[in-house]
């Protein structure tokens, strides 16, 4: 954990709501702060925050969280504006800038929308900045989805807005190298704690099996998924091959200490090696089609480790659409690398030989300066 450089930190609507004063100002200062200490450290942090809909609740004056979806969503139209004021407002006055990125989850799960993504979210790294992410709740039709699906007898309906989920969703999309869930308890009881006095904490759990996520009932009063959905986070995550901690946003240095190696939360150690992103790319699927680039590309790629711009282009081989896995070739034919491609086969093929700042003459928009982005590139050893 000391080592991670990457990391994305959920918090959960007990760590970041007061139960009578809207927001845990105090809390989620100190949250601030230490997410800008590592921040300094020279680690790359996202946030993940939920808690619009009971921040909104809080500013309509409702007196208890809405049973109706609309009304729900409305809270958190209401509710993510101050959320994110209060970020914006913390972060930067600790010098850190702030970035709002809303998603629902299907924005991770089709490949064209989760390059978009994953670029915006790997830019705003590169800048510097601290993305802070929750789901879309106005607009993500999924609770309604579950709910049809629960009225069609199977099983209970699912609120919108797994934050878990999104979380761990969002650590594989970018490659991070530890996922830190902050709750209201301390990580991972052998029963639930509230209700359960007898109830011990779990240090490390080695797999998340279905007789660990039976130990799991019951949320707290504002939270959706409780330590269910955390320890199914957890188990995708690990099996990306992402260590995952559940701890406290309630303790005070709860994640500073867990992070130099104290042992205060659930640890969940990545199931396998972390199936990088390069690494996927480099030998994942077979490639659907093949960019033929010049000398000065080649060299552009392997020197600079840049990204390969439209005029670099010579040639475009087979039929592939956006987000697509293609074969970066010279002209003799040898591969130099592979790549997932920000435009069609059909886009490229205008686009060849021509200067970025054309694009969006030839296209009638302008998606990306790049063919490919250098964080979405594998070159081949030479
Ligand atoms: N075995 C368990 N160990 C720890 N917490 C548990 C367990 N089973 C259920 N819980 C409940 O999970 C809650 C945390 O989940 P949740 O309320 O959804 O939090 P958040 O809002 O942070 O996502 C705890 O407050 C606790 O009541
Ligand atoms: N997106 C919702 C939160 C959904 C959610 O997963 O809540 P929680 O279980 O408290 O992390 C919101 O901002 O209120």
């Amino acid at each position: 954990m000391a080592a991670a450089r990457r990391i994305v930190i959920k918090l959960g609507t007990g760590v970041v709501t007061h139960p009578e004063a809207g927001l845990a100002l105090g809390r989620l200062s100190s949250l601030v702060e230490a997410a800008c200490d590592l921040h300094r450290q020279g680690r790359e942090v996202i946030v993940v925050s939920s808690g619009a809909v009971g921040m909104g609740q809080r500013v309509l004056g409702l007196a208890k969280r809405p049973d109706s979806l609309g009304l729900r969503q409305a809270c958190a139209a209401v509710g993510q504006g101050h959320l994110m004021a209060l970020y914006t407002q913390l972060f930067g006055q600790l010098g850190v800038k702030a970035a709002q990125v809303l998603l629902i989850q299907e924005d991770l799960a089709d490949r064209d929308r989760a390059l978009c993504v994953r670029t915006t979210l790997m830019r705003l790294l590169e800048l510097g900045v601290v993305p802070i992410l929750n789901e879309n709740d106005s607009v993500s039709v999924r609770e309604l989805m579950e709910f049809r699906r629960g009225q069609g007898g199977s099983g209970p309906a699912l609120e919108f807005g797994d934050n878990d989920g999104l979380s761990a969703r969002v650590a594989v999309a970018i490659d991070a190298d530890l996922l830190v869930i902050l709750t209201d308890v301390d990580g991972l009881y052998t029963a639930n704690p509230r209700t359960d006095p007898e109830a011990r904490r779990i240090g490390e759990l080695a797999d998340v099996s279905e007789e660990a996520l039976a130990r799991t009932a019951g949320t707290s009063a504002g939270g959706t998924g409780g330590m269910t959905s955390k320890l199914e986070a957890a188990r995708l995550a690990s099996k990306a091959g992402i260590g995952v901690l559940i701890t406290s946003g309630h303790l005070p240095g709860a994640l500073v200490a867990a992070l130099a190696g104290e042992d205060r939360g659930t640890y969940v150690p990545p199931a396998q090696r972390r199936s990088a992103h390069r690494r996927q790319i480099a030998s994942g699927a077979p490639a659907r089609g093949g960019l033929v680039v010049n000398e000065g590309a080649i060299a552009a790629l392997h020197e600079r480790k840049a990204s390969l711009l439209p005029i670099g282009l010579v040639r475009v081989d087979g039929e592939f659409a956006r987000g697509e896995l293609v074969e970066i070739r010279d002209g003799s034919g040898r591969v130099h690398g592979r790549g997932l491609v920000n435009y069609s086969s059909e886009e490229c093929r205008r686009l060849a030989g021509r200067h970025s700042s054309e694009i969006a003459s030839i296209l009638g928009f302008c998606g990306y300066d790049a063919v490919i982005g250098r964080d979405n590139l594998a070159l081949s050893e030479v």
